[in-house]
């Protein structure tokens, strides 16, 4: 990989590599753009078969971040760390607390929070060394996992969509296969059961499947069967990439409405689903509940600004369509749009800013 030239097609501003040899740290902290803000985004533990992969990784999941972040509507750019290690054997104290080292000696230009592989524990030994980090214990006055408000996000965005195909944003009634029931997907099964939705579910592990059989009266079914149910919407809460040459035929839902990330696997695939009428609730805006919820404990957490700022997931989802509906394009690229536009007009306004700054200072 040609680091350089893959930065500057895409406009990465750094990369970081941290190694600490006592703790066994080999962090990659990479920083998209602070057009908007200090890039915030969480840090993700993963056993990285090659460094390679963990660059791209640590890139791609932190460009992601800037859009997610803008649309959002926060005053926050992307960035994203990866640690490479398996998070069931490889963590210890020190390695967090070395992290946090390295965080603190950014300045605050990138926040972490949690993501795939740590927990608010892990946040928490951050802490100990820097304040730029969000999704630590509620004990601090901070808003802790971020799961049940990122399920709350996916729900309104559901409705929205749910509106959009159906004419109604009621999902009583509706049939909706969830593909992963973890941590998000199980309070988004309780607040579609308490709605009256009727549940399908798979999961590769059993026990996650058996809560939501027992308490929401979901369906079991095949991980492999998961996209051909007969429902009415369909809920990727588990893995990314799941939109494809393989799976698009068989989908009978006219939704595709949940929390993971990167769903779809490359961008004609949002194409193919906005030729065949079926409604996609682009990821990074539906889920972007969790990373609200952490941003608001920049300004001292208040759960109930966080819910009313997550509750506009379905009017931005909303206007996402119209976009889509009004440009002619997919309801993805529209999301693009929606974020860059926001990006461009804050970079203008910034820059206007400056050069009436610098002008006055000439003219002294
Ligand atoms: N937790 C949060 O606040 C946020 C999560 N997300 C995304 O939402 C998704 C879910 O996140 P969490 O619930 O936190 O993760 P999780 O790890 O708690 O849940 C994922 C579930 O998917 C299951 N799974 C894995 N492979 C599967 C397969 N092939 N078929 C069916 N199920 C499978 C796992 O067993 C697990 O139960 C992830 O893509 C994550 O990146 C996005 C934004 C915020
Ligand atoms: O939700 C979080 O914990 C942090 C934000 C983030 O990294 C994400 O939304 O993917």
């Amino acid at each position: 990989m040609e680091i350089f030239k893959y930065m500057e097609t895409y406009d990465y501003e750094q990369l970081i590599f941290c190694q600490d040899k006592t703790s066994g740290l080999k962090a990659i902290i990479a920083i998209h753009d602070t057009t908007l803000g200090p890039a915030l985004g969480g840090t993700r533990m993963w056993n990285y078969a090659t460094e390679e992969e963990a660059i791209e990784d640590a890139l791609r999941l932190a460009k992601g971040m800037t859009y997610k972040n803008a649309a959002a509507g926060l005053n926050l750019g992307g960035g994203k760390t990866v640690i490479i290690g398996d998070p069931l054997k490889d963590k210890n104290e020190e390695m967090f607390r070395a992290f946090g080292r390295f965080i603190q000696g950014l300045n605050g230009r990138y926040i972490t929070a949690e993501d795939v592989g740590t927990t608010v524990a892990d946040m928490d030994l951050i802490h100990e060394e820097t304040n730029y980090v969000t999704g630590i214990s509620p004990a601090f006055g901070s808003s802790g996992n971020p799961s049940p408000v990122t399920a709350y996000g996916v729900y309104m965005g559901m409705k929205a969509a749910a509106m959009e195909a159906f004419g109604s944003d009621s999902l009583a009634g509706k049939k909706v296969a969830v593909q992963g029931v973890g941590n998000v997907a199980y309070k988004l099964c309780e607040f579609l059961h308490e709605e009256g939705a009727i549940l399908t579910v798979a999961d590769i592990n059993q026990a996650s499947v058996d809560r939501a059989v027992n308490e929401f009266g979901a369906t079991q079914v095949d991980v492999s069967e998961i996209y051909s149910q007969d429902v009415d919407i369909f809920a990727p809460c588990a893995l990314g990439a799941i939109i494809n040459d393989e799976t698009i035929p068989q989908l009978k839902a006219k939704v595709v409405a949940g929390a993971a990330n990167n769903q779809l696997k490359e961008p004609r695939h949002g194409d193919k689903l906005n030729e065949l009428g079926i409604v996609y609730a682009p990821d990074y805006v539906i889920n972007s509940g969790g990373v609200m919820n952490v941003a608001d404990e920049l300004n001292g957490y208040n759960r109930e600004r966080a819910m009313k700022r997550v509750e506009g997931i379905y009017d931005t989802i909303a206007r996402i369509f119209e976009i889509s509906k009004k440009e002619g394009i997919a309801s993805y690229a529209a999301a693009d749009r929606l974020a860059e536009d926001r990006i461009a007009r804050m970079a203008k306004s910034r820059r206007q800013f400056l050069q009436n700054g610098k002008h006055s200072l000439t003219n002294r």
